[in-house]
């Protein structure tokens, strides 16, 4: 149908992606309610543009989401049943959309501006509003306002004139379409990585606040958990347990995220009556959840049927974001899919990066680099050319630049393959979206500085961790790992399955996510075969200089990971207790310029 009945006219044509993408393996199920779910978006509002696979799986931009938001509606209304769109938080920190912004101006408040546009029905605050206590302010004062209480901040608060307040609101009670009334909650993970003046309350001490009783105290006909927390080993079972012990049998829907993941847990407590889902990142899943829920109690009382207590059917579905898909699941064409608002936003967006100067090209990269399809150290690993840029980057017009020296950083601050071709603004800030400093400790003895890399990465490699290091670093806001082992898993059961690569060779299959999470049947909306893994440490380094073991070096260190280092420098050695007093800036080059500079001196 490429008529556009939405608007009455007809819109001009989108160009497709650049490659020809596979379509949704079959319609999505549709029951009394559903829901779509974005989390972990972090600034990818123009979609993944690079032609080389899987970005176009994710092409599809802010625009086209709003478009297929519109229609899903208009088929809701038709079909008379609840739909209701989601978003579990980490809208900061991952593009030049939300990292390009000018010098003085806020992470993320003009592709904030973009999100505000969409009908979202429930948002919870991820970890990422939290690491700058600015951010969080332009939460509090022009995000959450726009939401008329739908912004959820349940155990997250920042302080304004000596004054704790949440974020957003603790809680909301709202009704649906169809009348049902929903009791909905936000909650972040227990986050300690927050700056000062904001603060997150431990989910276990929330559960005992009396706003937390209040609210739940009164039966909905379902409950509806957002929260930026993973629905896999983490505390959802706490709230979850809370809820149960006032209401037993009340449906609970749950929408998490964090790890960046796509998962899914049927019941977290084998009741028959709850489902958890969670939908992957930086806009390379848009999450479907339908639950085929009773009418709304108000109507059975009404017309005095019994209490419902039957196990729920519940469906979840993982769409790889793009007009396929898309098109694909409205019914819709390539000229009837546009709406009026959707092609604003996407016209607004693209307006943003010429703003931002996100097409600044600083370089042509020669190659792909990748975080996890190349082992580590090697030519095609973007840690290894990191490892690479930082003696270039840092010791531009630096006074030390002479002094021998090891630089390290986490390899969690690398965020994003860097594709071969024009190496942009927009690309540096893929790769490297955290705006950190770069610190060191002079005078350190070479002998104890280079054991500090392999130390971090002892404490940090998943096999070695203890369970208190693992906890505190998870705690800080760590889960590259997690997001890691999920990757590697999907390539080796690949491996594995007899015939696996056969099939996929048969079916011409392109790369992508394969998940295999706890909820019965196929996942994944579009099939795919998985991307190759190899694992990687850590934290990362320059290559050591050729120095004598005694010989003062330059201990140069990203701010991100100061209080490891200098407890890990203390444990390496015992001639000097080091403490923050020893640490100076070393340059005011940001890790979200090095690959810039880098690109501008190797690649031109
Ligand atoms: O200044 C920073 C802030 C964060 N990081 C990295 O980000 C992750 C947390 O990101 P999620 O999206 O919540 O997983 C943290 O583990 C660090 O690896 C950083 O490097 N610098």
């Amino acid at each position: 149908d490429d008529h556009d009945h939405a608007h009455g006219h007809v819109h001009a044509k989108r160009e497709f992606p650049s490659a020809p993408l596979t379509r949704p393996s079959r319609p999505l199920q549709w029951d009394s309610v559903n829901i779509i779910h974005t989390t972990d978006s972090h600034g990818w509002l123009l979609g993944h543009q690079k032609p080389s696979f899987p970005e176009p799986n994710y092409s599809g931009d802010f625009g086209d989401f709003s478009s297929f938001v519109t229609h899903m509606k208009e088929l809701a209304l038709q079909k008379d049943v609840d739909l209701l769109l989601v978003d579990s938080g980490d809208l900061h920190d991952g593009t030049g959309l939300s990292d390009g912004y000018p010098t003085g101006g806020v992470d993320a408040h003009a592709s904030n501006e973009f999100f505000k546009q969409l009908p979202y029905d429930l948002l919870a605050i991820g970890n990422h509003e939290l690491y700058i206590y600015n951010n969080t302010l332009d939460m509090y004062r022009n995000f959450a306002p726009r939401f008329n209480g739908r912004y959820l901040s349940s155990n997250v608060n920042i302080t304004i004139d000596g004054v704790s307040r949440p974020v957003g609101d603790r809680f909301a009670k709202f009704k649906t379409r169809k009348g049902r009334q929903v009791t909905a909650l936000g909650v972040l993970f227990d986050f300690t990585g927050n700056d000062f003046n904001t603060t997150v309350q431990p989910v276990e001490d929330m559960v005992k606040e009396h706003w937390f009783t209040e609210a739940i105290k009164d039966e909905p006909d379902f409950f509806l958990l957002a929260g930026h927390m993973p629905v896999s080993r983490d505390n959802w079972p706490l709230i979850f347990n809370a809820v149960r012990a006032v209401h037993p049998l009340t449906p609970i829907l749950i929408l998490g995220g964090h790890t960046h993941i796509r998962d899914c847990r049927e019941s977290l407590q084998l009741d028959g009556r709850s489902m958890s889902l969670e939908s992957g990142r930086y806009m390379e899943t848009v999450g479907w959840m339908s639950a085929e829920l009773p009418a709304p109690k108000i109507h059975r009382r009404h017309n005095g049927e019994d209490h419902d207590t039957k196990n729920i059917t519940f469906t979840r579905r993982y769409l790889d974001p793009n007009r396929v898909t898309y098109e694909y699941h409205t019914g819709r064409g390539n000229f009837s899919f546009d709406t009026a608002w959707g092609q604003s936003i996407t016209r607004g967006l693209e307006k943003l990066a010429k703003t931002f100067d996100l097409s600044f090209q600083y370089g042509v990269a020669p190659h792909d680099f990748t975080l996890s399809q190349s082992p580590f150290p090697s030519n095609n690993s973007v840690l290894s050319l990191m490892a690479e840029a930082m003696p270039v980057a840092l010791t531009v017009n630096n006074s030390r630049a002479s002094i021998p020296n090891i630089m390290i950083t986490n390899s969690g601050s690398l965020r994003f393959d860097i594709y071969s071709g024009p190496f942009t603004k927009n690309d540096q800030l893929t790769a490297s979206p955290f705006a950190d400093s770069f610190l060191y400790i002079a005078n350190v003895p070479f002998s104890a500085a280079s054991q500090v890399l392999p130390a971090l990465n002892n404490a940090g490699a998943n096999e070695r961790r203890d369970i208190a290091v693992e906890t505190e670093l998870y705690a800080r806001g760590y889960v590259g790992a997690r997001y890691r082992e999920w990757v590697q898993e999907m390539y080796q059961r690949d491996l594995e399955t007899e015939g696996a690569s056969a099939r996929r060779a048969a079916a011409n299959l392109t790369l992508g996510y394969v998940t295999t999470d706890s909820c019965p049947g196929v996942g994944d909306d579009t099939p795919h075969t998985p991307l190759a893994f190899f694992d990687s440490p850590d934290f990362i380094a320059s290559a050591s200089p050729e120095v004598t073991d005694d010989a003062p070096i330059d201990l140069v260190f990203v701010d991100f990971i100061e209080s490891q280092l200098i407890q890990i420098l203390n444990q390496v050695q015992s001639e000097k207790v080091f403490t923050t007093e020893d640490v100076g800036t070393y340059t005011p080059v940001l890790a979200t310029e090095i690959l810039g500079i880098f690109a501008q001196q190797a690649w031109n």
